[in-house]
């Protein structure tokens, strides 16, 4: 591999007697990994049905090493969602944010999403995600890789930071900023990365950065912490990233990485930073830069990468968005503002002001409401109609379109059951009824056009926002019936459903339903919760390995493959 001679001279120079060694590691392979989706099965779980999968990360929970040829990518297993394909240094910074159920959580430059399906797997479905990135086409990726292994309890936005920072105030107990960077630290995993640093300098993505952690600065609740990481191993994107922002943040504090010794983790250093790139600096305040980590090729099994954690003090006065504010007041608790300890250990009982769809429907006189549907501003397109927009093709309707007109006109009329909205759910809870029985999702629904997403409770109203996933899309009411997603099958477990296909991922039907094909199944495979045959007909979710992998409708002959093309097995 030829590496940038301006690159090779200055690590020379940093790494000094250590050079060597990092420079040796040019000529070994690349390092791969997977991480199991916690949501779903842990490690030994999996080891225990599938046989061994890997070594184990240390860093990483459910993290496996992986050799350069095996293919996870082709197995069943990944687009089942059981695990996510990702570099074993990349799963360093979200393991250090210290995500606990409950958080809010905020992943700000997210596409395609592996620290974000990591994520949500620390808040094992409680709290909320907000999983963001400013480039539109990327989203597209971060959407699916979020919908297929853990879609309940996220929502994925296309916004600039700023914009963020504006609705949401200081809301978030976590914020990870895995910065766009010169990505040094992929060379040997990615040639192309060597062609990527050539035209994007360093010091272009150190404007980018301080501009990313200005904005990130502001949406992190007092007590609050904010993870910044890079996979580049230049001190002027790291170290000093890190000092101009501790210069301009004196509510910020580094806290020391304490990893244990086996992880091989080299110390944040603040001595290769010139002089000029301190931002003024100095003392115990720079010193602190040590507690940041660097992941060494020549010291870990994994490739280069740097994080560093701050910390927001508590009693820092952040100022609350208008939306926080709005939940503070709505909710009649303290939303911005309440330490971030508080809430996370609040947040850990059952919060019994969240009621399950169980609980809504039937007691209560309106059951699983839009209790705060808001609508885009005119003219504020989502990030999808905006790329169908682009492309000539026909764009999503617009949630001010027919739907929404006629919403604003039901919530004028209140709880009136002819509401459009009332159809809407109403549809819904018959095929929950008829399809998810004992099925308790937690959360509030939010309509776009004909599709119906379930939100965290807490989420505030995002109006403004550019949402390319509202929620969960639990799926579409349409002018007859209820049409369940893709998305709600992956976030569903085989008990949820009245009547599976069950399917081992060996068998032949397997891989024709991953392929898209109808499927003439033994009518005795079709089956009930406990797997006793069902004689029933129409949705039904079809399962591998005993996973959601999408719907059918069986009609008691064939089974109707609703398969997305998307998402088929290729
Ligand atoms: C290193 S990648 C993120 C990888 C991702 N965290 C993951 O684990 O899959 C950096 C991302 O930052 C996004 N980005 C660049 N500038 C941004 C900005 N100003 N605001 C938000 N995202 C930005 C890029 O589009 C890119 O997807």
């Amino acid at each position: 591999m030829r590496l940038p001679d301006k690159f090779e001279s200055s690590m020379r120079a940093l790494l000094g007697e250590e050079a060597d060694a990092f420079f040796a590691t040019y000529a070994m392979p690349r390092t791969t990994g997977l991480r199991l989706n916690g949501l779903k099965l842990g490690r030994a779980e999996y080891e225990a049905r599938f046989g061994a999968a890997g070594l184990p990360i240390p860093w990483a929970d459910g993290g496996l090493y992986t050799d350069e040829d095996d293919r996870p990518g082709k197995h069943l297993h990944y687009y089942l969602g059981l695990y996510y394909i990702q570099e074993p240094s990349a799963m360093l910074p979200a393991e250090l944010l210290d995500v606990r159920p409950g958080h809010r959580v905020l992943d700000l430059c997210a596409a395609p999403g592996g620290k974000s399906t990591q994520l949500a797997s620390k808040l094992q479905g409680r709290g909320l995600l907000v999983a963001n990135d400013n480039a539109a086409e990327r989203t597209k990726a971060l959407a699916k890789n979020v919908e297929r292994a853990c879609a309940a309890g996220v929502v994925v936005t296309n916004e600039e930071p700023s914009r963020l920072a504006d609705a949401f105030g200081a809301f978030f107990d976590r914020v990870l900023v895995d910065a766009p960077c010169s990505g040094e630290g992929m060379f040997r995993k990615d040639e192309d990365m060597i062609r990527e640093w050539e035209r994007h300098s360093v010091e272009r993505c150190s404007g980018m950065q301080r501009d990313i952690l200005r904005e990130a600065a502001r949406l992190v609740a007092p007590g609050g912490k904010l993870l910044y990481s890079t996979c580049t191993f230049s001190p002027l994107e790291n170290e000093g990233s890190i000092a101009r922002f501790l210069a301009e943040h004196p509510e910020f504090d580094v806290e020391r990485i304490d990893a244990p010794a086996e992880w091989g983790l080299g110390p944040g250093r603040p001595d290769w930073l010139a002089g000029d790139e301190t931002a003024g600096l100095a003392g115990e305040r720079l010193a602190s830069l040590a507690g940041a980590a660097r992941v060494w090729p020549h010291r870990s099994r994994g490739e280069g990468h740097f994080a560093a954690l701050l910390v927001r003090r508590e009693g820092a006065g952040g100022t609350p968005g208008p939306r926080a504010s709005e939940l503070a007041a709505s909710s009649g608790t303290q939303a911005a503002g309440t330490p971030a300890a508080e809430r996370a250990a609040a947040a850990m009982t059952p919060p019994g002001a969240v009621r399950s769809l169980a609980e809504r429907d039937g007691s209560d006189d309106e059951p699983w409401s839009f209790p705060a549907m808001a609508e885009p501003e005119a003219g504020a397109a989502t990030a999808a109609s905006a790329a169908g927009a682009k492309r000539g093709a026909r764009p999503e309707p617009s949630p001010r379109g027919r739907r929404g007109a006629a919403d604003s006109g039901s919530r004028a009329r209140g709880k009136n059951a002819a509401s459009p909205e009332a159809d809407m759910r109403d549809k819904l809870l018959a095929f929950v009824r008829d399809h998810l029985p004992d099925w308790k999702p937690r959360g509030k629904l939010y309509a776009r056009g004909e599709q119906l997403y379930l939100q965290p409770e807490e989420l505030p109203a995002l109006g403004r926002l550019r949402l390319v996933r509202p929620g969960w899309l639990l799926g579409s009411a349409t002018k007859h019936r209820f049409e369940p997603s893709q998305a709600l099958a992956m976030g569903l477990k085989m008990t949820d459903a009245a009547r599976t296909l069950r399917l081992a991922a060996g068998e032949a039907d397997a891989s024709r339903y991953m392929k898209g094909e109808t499927l003439q199944p033994d009518p005795g495979r079709i089956v009930g919760r406990d797997g006793s045959p069902e004689s029933g007909r129409g949705w039904t979710l079809v399962c591998i390995d005993g996973f959601p992998a999408g719907w059918g409708r069986w009609d008691g002959h064939l089974l109707k493959n609703e398969l997305l093309p998307g998402w088929r097995w290729l």
